[in-house]
């Protein structure tokens, strides 16, 4: 039987340091092994069916490698409107993604997947709501170069926290992993969590 003392029962199908450090708040143990796809959204698909199948896509792929493990995998995706915000390409992408975002609310989407013995995922939706921003502090904050790897080119737990107003629904999910939400797929799946292994 897997317990909680084998870090390699549960994978963290993921590059993302972000995802990392917040699993890990949960107390868990876990091995990383990233999967490598092709993340471009087919044509006209809703965000939440794209970061859903991103997800579970992650999820397999890991799991064809380490078939007696629980595998875990997230995909996050800003939404403004029916229009999809992905990772800026450059810099140039990162300033024309900021400025549509400032002073407007979007979405932010998170599909998460767990695949072990039983496979089971869910879609979570925050709002963020941008301030109204001036074209120095776009400039400064592309030059930080924080933009680059995050989707819609923003971080909201990093410098670009003084982009944002307010923030509608779970925080965590807007850094790449619903805490609650995951934990409660944890949960549901039986894999052995800090609290039920004493
Ligand atoms: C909006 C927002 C996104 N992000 C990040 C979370 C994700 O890492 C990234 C979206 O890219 P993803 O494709 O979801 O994840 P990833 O490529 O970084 O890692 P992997 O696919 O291997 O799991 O944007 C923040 O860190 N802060 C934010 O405020």
């Amino acid at each position: 039987m897997r317990t909680l003392e084998d870090p390699t029962s549960l994978v963290l199908a993921s590059a993302s340091p972000r995802r990392k450090d917040l699993l890990s708040q949960l107390g868990l143990r876990f091995i990383v092994s990233a999967a490598d796809l092709d993340e471009t959204p087919l044509e006209g698909e809703p965000a939440d069916t794209y970061v859903l199948r991103l997800a579970q896509a992650k999820a397999r792929a890991v799991a064809a490698r380490f078939p007696a493990a629980w595998v875990l995998a997230a995909d996050t995706t800003v939404a403004l409107g029916p229009e999809l915000l992905g990772k800026p390409k450059d810099g140039a992408e990162a300033r024309e993604m900021l400025s549509r975002l400032s002073g407007r609310t979007h979405n932010v989407y998170t599909g998460v997947a767990l695949v072990g013995r039983t496979e089971a995922s869910t879609v979570v939706r925050s709002g963020v709501t941008f301030r109204t921003l001036t074209p120095g502090e776009i400039d400064w904050y592309v030059g930080t170069g924080e933009p680059l790897d995050k989707a819609g080119a923003y971080a909201v737990q990093g410098r670009g926290g003084f982009l944002v107003a307010s923030v509608e629904g779970s925080p965590t999910n807007v850094i790449g992993l619903p805490l609650g939400e995951t934990l409660e797929l944890l949960t549901r799946a039986g894999v052995p969590l800090p609290w039920s292994a004493t």
